[in-house]
C-alpha cells in the first residue's frame, strides 16, 4: 500500500515539474532590457575603460533608462533615470538587497563579513542596529556632536598655522585625517592620530587605494574560470593592502580589550560591538565580523564626505562668486565673532544648497554600490533572470540635461528655488540619491550629510581660499567606488574670523 503511494507521489512530482519545463520552455518569455552586444566570451566588459560612469551614461543615451549587459558570464543591468532608480530601489528593493560578494569584499572585508557585503538578514540587522546605536542614529549623533565641534578646532587651528607659514593647505588630507581621528574618538575613545604626520598620510593613501581598488572592474568577477590568473593584479594588490590593514585593526581590537577596565559604565562602540560577541544572544559576531565592521566605518565614510567637500570647494575656486556669497550669508547669520555651529545651519539655505550641487554633480559613488537580484523579477516588461547586478548610474542621473538645466553648471541656486530647497539627498528624490536608497541606503547617510555642511560650512566661514600663484585646477575625475578628484585641491588659506575663534 505504501509502496504504490510512494509511486504515485513520485509520478505526481515528477508530472509536475516536467510540466513546468514544458511551459517555461514554450511560453514566451519577457525579452531582457536592451543593451549593447558586446564581444564572444568577454561580453560587454571592454567597453567600460577606465570611466565606467561615463562610458555607461553614453551607452543609456542610445539603449535607454533600463540597459542589460552581457558581461561575461554574468548578466549586469543599469538604472539610468530617477524612474528607473526608483524601481529597482523602492519598487524592487525586497529582491535587490543583497550585494555581490566578488573579489573586492572577499580579499579587502573578510569575505564580505562585514555591513556593507553582508547578506540581507540577522547578522546585516544587528550590525546596523549597532550603529545606530552608538554612532549613526540620530540620538547617537547628537549626543557626539561636541566631538565633532572639537576635531573641526584642531583642524582650523593647524589651518590657521598654514595660511600664517604660507604653506599650501592639501584638503582631502586634512579632512581625512580630521574624520578619522571623530571616528576614532567614537569607536574607541580615542583619537587614532595625534599630530598630522606620516602616518596620517599613509592612513589617507590606503583609505584612496582601498576605495579605487574595490570600483575597479576585476576581470576575474566576470569569467570565474580564469579568476585564478588575476590578470590585472588587482587580488595581489587587495590581499596586501588587506594585510596592511588588518594589522592595525587587529592592534586596535587588542588594545581596545586591554583597556576595558577604563571604560567602566561608559562603552563606546567597539565595546558594545564585543561584548556581542562575548554575550548570550542568538546572532554573535565573530572576530571578523568585528574588524570588518571597523574597516566600515573608518573607510566607508572618510573618502565619501571627504571627497564631496573636496569637490565642492575646487567649484568654489574655479567660481570665487559662490565662495563671496556663502561668506556674506554666514557673515549675516553668524557674524566673525564665533564660529560656524551645527545648530547654525537650518539658518544658512545658501550653504545648503552649495553640498546638495556637490552631491548632485559629484556623487561619490557614482555607480552606486553593487546589488544583486534574488529572484528572476519583471521590470517595466523586461525580464531580470536572477543573480543580475544592478547598478544605479546615479553620476548620471546628477547629470541628465532631461532632469536637470544646463548640468554641467555649479549652481547651487538651483536649489535655492521653492521646489528645489525641498529636494532632500536622503533616498526619497530620486532625482538626487548621492546615498543610495531602499533599505541597503548608507548607513551614515545622517551623518554623512551632518558632516559635509558642518565641515565645508566652517571652511568657509573661517578662511578666504585661493590658489597657489600660477596654480591651476585641474577637475578630471579618477573612477573608484567613490570617485576621486585625480588631482588634490592644494590651495593658500587666510583667516577671516577673529584671531581668538582659531585658539
Ligand atoms: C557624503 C557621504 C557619504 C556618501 C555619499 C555615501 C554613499 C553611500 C552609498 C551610495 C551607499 C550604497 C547605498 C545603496 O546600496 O543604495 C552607501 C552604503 C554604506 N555607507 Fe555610505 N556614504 C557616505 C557616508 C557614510 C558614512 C559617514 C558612513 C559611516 C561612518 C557610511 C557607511 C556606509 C555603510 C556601512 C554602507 C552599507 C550599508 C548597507 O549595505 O546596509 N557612509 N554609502
Amino acid at each position: 500500500m505504501a509502496t504504490v503511494f510512494l509511486r504515485e507521489l513520485f509520478l505526481c512530482v515528477a508530472l509536475f515539474y516536467a510540466l513546468r519545463y514544458v511551459v517555461r520552455r514554450l511560453l514566451p518569455r519577457p525579452a531582457l532590457p536592451p543593451g549593447p552586444r558586446g564581444f564572444p566570451v568577454v561580453g560587454a566588459l571592454p567597453l567600460l575603460g577606465s570611466a565606467p560612469h561615463v562610458a555607461l551614461a553614453r551607452m543609456a543615451k542610445r539603449y535607454g533608462p533600463i540597459m542589460h549587459l552581457k558581461m561575461g558570464q554574468f548578466s549586469v543591468v543599469v538604472a539610468s533615470t530617477p524612474s528607473a532608480a526608483r524601481v529597482f530601489l523602492k519598487t524592487l528593493d525586497a529582491c535587490f538587497s543583497n550585494r555581490p560578494v566578488d573579489a573586492a569584499p572577499i580579499r579587502l572585508a573578510y569575505e564580505g563579513q562585514d555591513l556593507v557585503f553582508a547578506e540581507y538578514g540577522p547578522k546585516w540587522k544587528l550590525l546596523r542596529k549597532l550603529c545606530n546605536l552608538e554612532m549613526l542614529g540620530n540620538k547617537a549623533l547628537d549626543a557626539w556632536s561636541g566631538v565633532r565641534r572639537d576635531e573641526v578646532g584642531h583642524m582650523l587651528r593647524s589651518m590657521k598655522a598654514s595660511g600664517r607659514k604660507r604653506e599650501r593647505v592639501m584638503l582631502g588630507e586634512m579632512l581625512i585625517y580630521t574624520m578619522a581621528n571623530m571616528i576614532g574618538r567614537v569607536i574607541l575613545s580615542r583619537r587614532v592620530f595625534e599630530t598630522k604626520d606620516t602616518v596620517a598620510k599613509e592612513f589617507k593613501d590606503m583609505v584612496v587605494e582601498l576605495m579605487t581598488l574595490a570600483g575597479l572592474v576585476n576581470i576575474g568577477d566576470f569569467i570565474p574560470a580564469v579568476a585564478w590568473l588575476d590578470l590585472q593584479g588587482l587580488e595581489r594588490r587587495m590581499k596586501k593592502l588587506h594585510n596592511k590593514f588588518d594589522s592595525v585593526l587587529s592592534r586596535m581590537v587588542a588594545e581596545h580589550e586591554a583597556t576595558k577596565s577604563q571604560r567602566e559604565g561608559r562603552p563606546d562602540l567597539l565595546d558594545t560591538v564585543l561584548a556581542n560577541r562575548d554575550g548570550p544572544d542568538e546572532v554573535k559576531l565573530t572576530n571578523d565580523n568585528i574588524k570588518a565592521l571597523l574597516l566600515n566605518l573608518f573607510t566607508a565614510g572618510t573618502d565619501t564626505s571627504t571627497g564631496t567637500i573636496e569637490w565642492a570647494m575646487a567649484e568654489m575656486l574655479l567660481n570665487p562668486s559662490i565662495l563671496e556669497r556663502a561668506q556674506a550669508e554666514m557673515d549675516r547669520v553668524i557674524g566673525r565673532d564665533r564660529r560656524l555651529e551645527e545648530s547654525d545651519i537650518p539658518n544658512l539655505p545658501y550653504l545648503q544648497a552649495i553640498c546638495k550641487e556637490s552631491f548632485r554633480k559629484h556623487p561619490s559613488t557614482p555607480l552606486n554600490l553593487p546589488r544583486i537580484s534574488t529572484q528572476a523579477c519583471e521590470v517595466n516588461g523586461y525580464y531580470i533572470p536572477k543573480n543580475t547586478k544592478l547598478l544605479v548610474n546615479i553620476w548620471a542621473i546628477g547629470r541628465d540635461p532631461d532632469v536637470w538645466d544646463n548640468p554641467l553648471e555649479f549652481n547651487p541656486d538651483r536649489f535655492m528655488t521653492a521646489e528645489g530647497s525641498k529636494m532632500d539627498p536622503r533616498g526619497n528624490d530620486f532625482e538626487l540619491i548621492p546615498f543610495g536608497a531602499g533599505r541597503r541606503i548608507c548607513a551614515g547617510v545622517r551623518m554623512g550629510v551632518v558632516l559635509v555642511q558642518y565641515m565645508l560650512g566652517s571652511l568657509i566661514h573661517a578662511f578666504d581660499w585661493n590658489l597657489p600663484a600660477g596654480a591651476n585646477l585641474d577637475m578630471s575625475e579618477t573612477f573608484g567606488i567613490a570617485l576621486q578628484k585625480t588631482v588634490p585641491v592644494a590651495a593658500m588659506v587666510s583667516p577671516r574670523l577673529a584671531a581668538s575663534i582659531y585658539d
